[in-house]
């Protein structure tokens, strides 16, 4: 066996560059093809003359001896194709001599005939050889204790993991590569500089060390295995300061070479790294590893490359921003470096251009659940049907880039004038700013375009200076600068050619009320960008995931008046979250609870089972624009609801602003719709613009599907003429239980602990609730009526007018005889009593009464809080439509704002 001896270090370019790892010992045996060992002056010209273990004529180095070895040796052919499998593992993979074994078992139990792994460096390794570098140009000893660092962390790894023969190779191997590198070190100390291949030459020693280390980890498993420096193999052409070209050809030759001499089915290659033509130790730069693993795929055209992470996969968006994103099963190449391009965790798309040349499928996936398949990335015709869980199966994945700035620059000057757009973006280009995204619209008034928020004023003052004259006179209006933008893209091969997935995608982003500033789609379809100002990049993620991929919807609510409804909706609310989760993928988040004193807020959603004992503990002093900005201020959650379930006009008096705002309602609370008709119509209006809901089902009827019917007739070209009906539970229950010689002020109490009265039972009473009522469905129909035009007929004692709500129910048996009176009155007429609410539509006016119906009348058969309201259309005229049923009381007012919620969830996207 040839070998050559170390030497003592005598200056920097001959010294200790012997024996070193990445100059394994050539383990020459007798029977191989003509090997040449020549020697001259080591390392004389360049570091790169060491790489050169490349041909069978076999160049060493050294200062000190001069020798040709001469080797006959068989020609072993690599075998190329099929029967190879590539793995990539990076440093989080072999971060620990218990990771290292783990991979070295996933490598013996891939059962492909060969398989070449590429390994990065142990984790942390390349940052401290970066560290060893920068401490040696600035003069800072502590380069020696750090080596000594690096060293002991290869050591005791290998101490875990071999022993024997192969434990003292590799230590000395180490040792050796330690002295050589504390005099690379020593010479940029005095230096004070490292040359860029100096610099490639020592970083790169993490990658040799890891890659030893792992193949005698194989070996000590009992398989045969060999380890490759692929700066002997791959060849590269610096094309700029990041990036370099594979020399394929080169390259090939020099891997049947390399091949021939150390044929085996398990070689271990280091990743990253690579020598240029004139053998000087370069890297391939950023994502280097993977980049070796494609390299290293096309040129044993093998039949896939596993690229082994600490995910299952790639998602369909960023899982810490989209707790719904799921595994992509499959991406085409194109898919998969459009999304690496938005900042996915995806394969960069450089790296995996050596593979599409030949059609070789990458497989991403999780060295830490080796159970999950990962995502395949590979031609489109092998990806289709088999994502099939996804519902609108044209977009994969959504991405985002955060902290960029939109720059627009605008004029009438700029329409027709030819070189507009290259003068900007040669301003641009001067600034040294990279566009991100560019937008024209054909009317050529103004170009739009995004750049990284850090750049964005050196290119505002660059066009500011370069059309400083076109400003000036005008052709140019403005150069603004719109800063805090974020670019959200939507990433999928078969978009192209398939209609609406813009529009599915647009209509999600106005659903959560977001606004898009600018668009972006090239000709190639793959691709939709729309820009969006920063606060509502995560809510717009999901608020579009969500859609495309039927995932959860989820709303933050906000619940105000934890009183009768209010807590018994939550109770609902609490009772029926799993059920909805599952089956509707419907995720109601109750972020806040407020009454009039109190309130309790959490940011991931209130325990609804102790929210009574937590606010008792920790509640806050109710207010109410906290209450909104808490609630609607979860940019993770993209759609909010504020659910009033109070009585108060001064909280309905916020509506506007919320749905201004973008937060939907849902209340049971009267008092918006009957409130003034100028307000009423301004809350019409404005919902009717937007995409924001408000529903208010339960103002009649409780939940009683008044309103929707009344909805559905008029929107189905129904003409109303007459809507007539029994609108209070309370008063229903009143007059159907005030006979047999009851008392009247008894049968209210009753109705009130029943829970069907107002807050204060003289709103029924009064008739007041009952014309809100008509009123609610007057306007609904049309009618611009107040609530001061409809004549009602009060029932509450004006002595009683005034006083406390328990002062008014103390002090209402004082006046049972009178209302007793009438009711006998009518019973000795064969009649009931009935409080009733009428809209005349044909004559536009509403009114109010206690009415006396027949005995067999409809109006006299009902029972409990029953409400029935009959509607008298133009197709309904000689039989009303009749809706009747319980008008009050908490479960079915509660449950009719839970059905506005779920409404609300299915407009949004949940499934219906
Ligand atoms: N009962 C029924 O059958 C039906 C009721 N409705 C409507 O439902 C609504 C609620 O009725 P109900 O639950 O019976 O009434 P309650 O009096 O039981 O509850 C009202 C709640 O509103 C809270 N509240 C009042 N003012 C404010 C304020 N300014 N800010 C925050 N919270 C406030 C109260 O808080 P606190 O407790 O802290 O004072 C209380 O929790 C009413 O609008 C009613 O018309 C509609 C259909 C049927
Ligand atoms: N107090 C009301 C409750 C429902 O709106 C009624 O009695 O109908
Ligand atoms: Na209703």
């Amino acid at each position: 066996m040839a070998s050559f001896c170390p030497t003592t270090p005598q200056s920097l370019f001959s010294t200790s560059f012997q024996n070193t790892s990445r100059f394994p010992h050539p383990t020459f045996q007798p029977h191989h093809s003509l090997l040449s060992l020549h020697s001259s002056h080591f390392f004389r010209k360049s570091v790169g003359l060491l790489w050169g273990r490349n041909s069978p004529t076999f160049k060493i180095h050294s200062s000190l001896t001069d020798f040709t070895v001469d080797v006959a040796v068989e020609e072993k052919k690599l075998p190329k194709g099929e029967t190879w499998s590539v793995h990539k593992f990076g440093g989080t993979c072999v971060g620990s001599s218990a990771r290292i074994n783990n991979v070295a078992d996933v490598i013996i139990n891939d059962d492909s005939e060969r398989k070449l792994v590429v390994v990065s460096a142990m984790s942390k390794v390349t940052d401290m050889m970066y560290d060893l570098i920068h401490k040696a140009q600035s003069q800072d000893k502590s380069y020696i204790s750090a080596l000594d660092a690096v060293e002991e962390k290869h050591t005791l790894t290998a101490l875990e993991l071999f022993d024997g023969d192969d434990l003292t190779t590799f230590l000395a191997n180490l040792h050796q590569d330690i002295r050589n590198l504390k005099a690379m070190l020593q010479a940029m100390d005095i230096a004070g500089h490292a040359t860029e291949s100096f610099t490639d030459l020592v970083v790169g020693h993490g990658e040799l060390w890891s890659a030893q280390i792992l193949s005698y980890a194989i070996k000590k498993k009992g398989i045969d295995c060999k380890w490759m420096d692929t700066r002997e193999v791959l060849i590269v052409n610096p094309t700029s300061a990041d990036q370099v070209d594979p020399d394929y050809l080169e390259s090939e030759r020099r891997l049947n070479k390399w091949y021939s001499r150390n044929p085996s089915k398990v070689i271990i290659a280091t990743g990253f790294i690579a020598s240029t033509h004139q053998n000087i130790p370069t890297t391939l730069k950023r994502d280097g590893s993977d980049f070796s693993a494609a390299i290293m795929g096309a040129l044993f055209r093998a039949r896939q490359v596993t690229i082994w992470t600490d995910v299952d996969g790639v998602y369909s968006a960023d899982p810490r921003k989209v707790s719904d994103a799921v595994i992509l099963k499959t991406l085409s190449y194109r898919e998969a470096s459009e999304m690496s391009y938005f900042g996915a965790n995806v394969l960069h798309p450089r790296t995996i251009s050596p593979v599409i040349r030949y059609g070789i499928p990458v497989i991403i996936r999780n060295i830490f659940n080796t159970s999950a398949p990962g995502t395949k990335v590979c031609h489109p015709s092998t990806t289709e049907n088999e994502d099939k869980k996804i519902l609108i199966n044209y977009v994969k994945g959504f991405t985002t880039i955060d902290n960029l700035a939109l720059v627009n620059v605008e004029g009438t000057g700029m329409a027709g004038v030819p070189g507009t757009a290259s003068t900007i973006f040669r301003a641009v280009k001067e600034v040294g700013a990279n566009v991100i995204m560019i937008s024209q619209a054909s009317s050529e008034h103004s170009i739009c375009f995004a750049v990284p928020e850090k750049e964005v004023k050196a290119v505002a003052e660059a066009l500011q200076s370069m059309f400083q004259n076109a400003l000036y006179a005008g052709r140019l209006s403005q150069v603004a600068v719109i800063p805090n933008c974020s670019i959200l893209a939507a990433v999928g091969q078969k978009m192209a050619s398939t209609p609406g997935v813009s529009a599915t995608l647009f209509n999600a982003l106005a659903k959560a009320n977001i606004n898009i500033l600018a668009i972006a789609q090239g000709c190639s379809e793959y691709n939709v960008s729309v820009v969006l100002k920063r606060e509502d990049s995560i809510k717009a993620l999901r608020a579009v995931h969500s859609r495309f991929y039927n995932s959860n919807t989820t709303i933050a609510m906000g619940i105000i008046g934890p009183g009768l409804i209010g807590s018994t909706l939550i109770d609902q609310l609490r009772d029926q979250a799993a059920t909805l989760k599952e089956e509707s993928n419907i995720d109601l988040r109750v972020m806040g609870i407020m009454g009039s004193k109190s309130m309790l807020l959490d940011d991931s959603g209130i325990d609804l089972v102790k929210w009574s004992e937590i606010r008792e503990e920790k509640g806050e002093v109710t207010d109410l624009e906290k209450f909104v900005q808490h609630v609607h201020g979860n940019h993770f959650i993209p759609n909010t609801v504020l659910v009033d379930c109070t009585a108060d006009s001064g909280v309905a008096s916020h509506y506007n602003d919320w749905l201004r705002k973008g937060i939907h309602v849902i209340t049971p609370n009267k008092k918006a719709n009957s409130g003034p008709l100028n307000e009423y119509l301004r809350l019409r209006v404005l919902q009717r613009q937007s995409y924001t809901h408000y529903f208010y089902e339960a103002t009649v009827g409780a939940g009683l599907p008044i309103i929707s019917t009344l909805r559905g007739l008029l929107e189905t070209g129904d003409k109303i003429l007459q809507i007539e009906g029994i609108f209070s539970g309370t008063l229903s229950y009143i007059f159907n239980n005030f006979k047999d010689g009851r008392v009247f002020s008894e049968v209210v109490a009753e109705a009130k602990e029943a829970g069907y009265t107002e807050p204060d039972p003289r709103d029924d009473l009064s008739g007041t609730d009952v014309a809100r009522k008509v009123i609610i469905l007057a306007r609904e129909s049309g009618l611009k009526l107040e609530l001061s035009d409809v004549p009602v007929e009060n029932l509450v004692p004006e002595q009683l007018a005034s006083a406390s709500v328990q002062d008014f129910l103390q002090n209402l048996p004082k006046f049972d005889k009178e209302i007793s009176k009438r009711q006998e009155e009518a019973d000795t007429a064969g009649e009931v009593l009935r409080y009733v609410g009428v809209v005349d539509v044909a004559n536009e006016k509403g009114s109010v009464e206690l009415r006396r119906y027949k005995k067999d009348h409809p109006f006299a058969q009902l029972s409990g809080s029953d409400n029935i309201i009959a509607f008298t259309t133009r197709r309904y005229r000689d039989q009303p439509l009749i809706v009747r049923g319980p008008g009050a009381g908490a479960q079915v007012t509660a449950g009719g704002v839970f059905s506005d919620i779920l409404r609300l969830a299915s407009y949004l996207g949940a499934p219906s």
